[in-house]
């Protein structure tokens, strides 16, 4: 059995440069991997630098690999590194037992302070109140829409967290996910030109990220220590009142060595990121795909109208009802494929996929947005059309084979019942209580948003006309 087929390698850089001249042409790594995919074939290997990297396409390949335990690992080197302090830590790009440890935990205490649970949902609630409330006071003038759930999406995860809450204005805060959107642009899906040659720190910090990605990571971690420190002070043995107290409370029973100082931050650091950056992006879109497609807008309010009636705001108990307006998220989340590699995988021992060898710490790209975009299974792909989750009778149909924004597998994500939720419930109130149009003086809003290893809106405005029937 042979490697995958892909381009012939050059010495020490492997394909890293025919990769950036097809990347600087077509404009986003899905697309490149992609383009591959057509010349080689659904399971394409390439060297990238140091690195082998693989990358799978279709929901049969996809599946396959999301769902055999031989591909759980997570990649390892000097840019997965760099975020936890030179080790393999965290939850995103941990593995093996520790990984198993480590996100049982966290799944188990989340659900403690609420996740998954009506809490949660009260939680939400409050918030979308909250911005509703900010929306409407500035709603006289066009409002900048591509980052106004940062901070809402992660009131709810870090009450959980940490026990607090963000002002929807406070300064710092947006900052920081202001830089935490930027870094997720700086690289991609297989660890970029920092992982694949780490000596280009050396030689050109600023072009490779290098200098970016640790300015970034230094105002986390200061960020978090003080949120730490914090806890640590008031910290009370019989009592957690959030996700931090019980790792503090873990760690000083001292029963596993695996409950570390850095641990903790790098937990925060990856939830941090996993939970606010996904979440907001397919907020972001959705508005995005409401003001280019006005039509879709009327029937989502149409039906929310009938269902829920203009006295009360929809709630999570609606959703099974409202079908079309669940076709509807669904449908922003095939078209716009928010990670569209999902998160890089890595053989954890010599394995063979369908006719090819694999072998051992190989990173595995899985094309989330070859599964959505089949033209097979879809027939017109790049459509917008949310009734393609609807069968005759009107109820929703779904086959999570080829529709599997949240992954599949051990390493699902992790979020996905507070995702959804949120999804659903800003998106629900915001259109409930507005009407959304263009802002015919602004930027025009983009259906194809900035590479990353997130695909994010560009910057738009909307005019939020509040419905008052
Ligand atoms: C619409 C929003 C979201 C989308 C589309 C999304 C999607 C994904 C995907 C595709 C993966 C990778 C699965 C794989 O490795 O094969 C993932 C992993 C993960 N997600 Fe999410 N996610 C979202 C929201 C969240 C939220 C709110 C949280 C916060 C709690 C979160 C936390 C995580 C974590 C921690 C992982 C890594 C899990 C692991 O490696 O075991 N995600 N997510």
């Amino acid at each position: 059995r042979r490697y995958p087929p892909g381009p012939k390698w050059l010495p020490i850089v492997g394909n890293f440069l025919e990769f950036r001249r097809r990347l600087s042409e077509i404009g986003y790594h899905h697309l490149v991997w992609k383009e591959f995919s057509e010349e080689y074939g659904d399971v394409v290997g390439l060297k990238m630098g140091r690195n082998l990297v693989v990358a799978v396409f279709g929901a049969e390949a996809v599946k396959e690999v999301l769902t055999r335990e031989e591909f759980d690992g997570r990649p390892d080197g000097f840019f997965f590194r760099l975020r936890t302090f030179g080790k393999r830590l965290g939850i995103v790009f941990s593995d093996g037992q520790f990984w198993q440890k480590q996100r049982k935990f966290s799944m188990q205490h989340l659900r403690n302070f609420g996740f998954g649970r009506k809490e949660m949902e009260e939680k939400i609630e409050e918030e979308t109140k909250d911005l509703i409330a900010v929306f409407k006071k500035q709603c006289s003038e066009p409002i900048w829409m591509h980052t106004a759930f940062d901070v809402s999406v992660l009131n709810v995860l870090w009450a959980m967290m940490a026990g607090e809450r963000f002002n929807i204005n406070d300064e710092r805060l947006r900052k920081l996910l202001k830089i935490v959107h930027d870094a997720f642009r700086l690289t991609d899906m297989s660890g970029g030109m920092l992982n694949q040659l780490p000596f280009l720190r050396f030689i050109a910090p600023e072009t490779c990220g290098y200098n970016q990605l640790v300015d970034v990571l230094v105002r986390m971690w200061e960020f978090l220590q003080e949120t730490i420190s914090e806890h640590r002070k008031t910290l009370c043995s019989s009592h957690a009142r959030d996700l931090i107290d019980a790792f503090l409370q873990k760690m000083d029973i001292q029963s596993d060595s695996s409950f570390t100082d850095d641990q903790l931050m790098s937990l925060c650091l990856d939830l941090f990121m996993a939970g606010s950056e996904t979440t907001s992006n397919t907020l972001g879109f959705s508005v995005v795909y409401m003001l280019q497609f006005p039509e879709v807008q009327k029937k989502v309010q149409d039906e929310m109208d009938e269902v829920v009636g203009r006295n009360r705001w929809p709630t999570l108990q609606d959703r099974i009802k409202l079908k079309y307006t669940e076709a509807v998220l669904m449908e922003i989340q095939r078209r716009a494929n928010i990670p569209p590699l999902g998160i890089a995988h890595r053989a954890t021992r010599d394995v063979s996929l369908f006719d090819y060898r694999i072998p051992e710490g190989t990173i595995v790209l899985t094309s989330l947005y070859s599964v959505h975009m089949d033209h097979k299974f879809w027939k017109d792909p790049l459509a917008f059309r949310p009734e393609r989750f609807l069968n005759k009778e009107g109820n929703l149909e779904v086959d999570e084979k080829y529709f599997a924004p949240f992954g599949y597998g051990k390493r699902r994500c992790l979020g996905e019942s507070l995702a959804k939720a949120n999804y659903f419930l800003f998106f629900t109130a915001l259109l409930h209580n507005f009407y959304l149009e263009k802002d015919c003086d602004g930027p025009e809003p983009q259906l194809e948003g900035y590479d990353g290893v997130t695909i994010s809106p560009k910057p738009f405005r909307a005019k939020l006309i509040p419905r008052t029937d």
